[in-house]
């Protein structure tokens, strides 16, 4: 049960869902998976303002719920949007056989696979051995598949998927418009969901990320998803 407790909320305006990416967000820094105390207190301020908050990565689902579990999060969005954990339920909005298109990548030469791709359904992860790395994964895959770089890790899934189809799908199923879903981010994965959500962009984000927000923060990373929350805990974000 939510109840809305600030003024804006109660009259059904500004933010009523929070959805925050982890890496290069949630963190000190994009070269780093050391969190922000900052952002973990702004987090805090949100959940306890009534805001629903939804972790929206493109790490694996186990992982994902694992780091939700200790931020006090329930709802996540892994692997790109691909999959979606809401109210204890995994929906799949990903479908297909990745083990050809990793066969393909792999024999580039030009990757090294994530550990994590052993627990990982359609978005698979890859640690680049090469400076054109995502050129070279991009034309062994085709026009069927989304080469991404999170700045982590070079992403590969089926096209027509990402974490902006995960957020307008989460709109739908909480009946919450989704200029009314603030969405955070640093990196070029999520550009989807700055995009379909009211898009709040950390200072230190990608062009692509800074171009597809609402608003661009100061501050880097978790400092940056600090006054993001302060933002929209002031009302002014989440506007039509
Ligand atoms: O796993 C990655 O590559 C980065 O993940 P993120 O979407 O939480 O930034
Ligand atoms: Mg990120």
């Amino acid at each position: 049960m939510y109840v809305f407790l600030n003024f804006e909320h109660r009259l059904g305006v500004g933010c009523k869902v929070l959805v925050v990416d982890l890496d290069g967000t949630l963190t000190l820094s994009r070269n780093t998976y050391e969190l922000s105390v900052e952002a973990l207190l702004a987090l805090r301020r949100a959940r306890d303002a009534g805001l629903r908050v939804v972790l929206a990565t493109a790490n694996g689902l186990d992982f994902a719920l694992t780091v939700a579990r200790y931020l006090g999060v329930r709802d996540v969005i892994a692997e790109n949007g691909c999959l979606v954990h809401v109210d204890g339920v995994t929906y799949e909005l990903c479908s297909g056989d990745m083990s050809a298109v990793d066969r393909a990548v792999l024999a580039t030469g030009a990757v090294e696979p994530s550990p994590q791709n052993k627990c990982r359904k359609y978005d698979l992860a890859y640690v680049p051995k090469a400076a054109n790395a995502v050129e070279l994964v991009r034309a062994a895959v085709g026009p069927g598949y989304v080469v991404e770089s999170s700045g982590y890790a070079i992403h590969v899934r089926p096209a027509g998927v990402d974490k902006g189809t995960a957020v307008r799908w989460l709109c739908e199923r909480f009946g919450v418009p989704c200029h009314q879903v603030a969405a955070v981010g640093d990196s070029d994965v999520d550009v989807g969901m700055l995009e379909v959500g009211w898009g709040i962009a950390v200072g230190n984000a990608t062009p692509a990320a800074k171009r597809a927000a609402r608003y661009v923060a100061e501050g880097p990373s978790g400092l940056g998803f600090k006054e993001a929350v302060e933002l929209i805990l002031s009302g002014e974000a989440c506007t039509p």
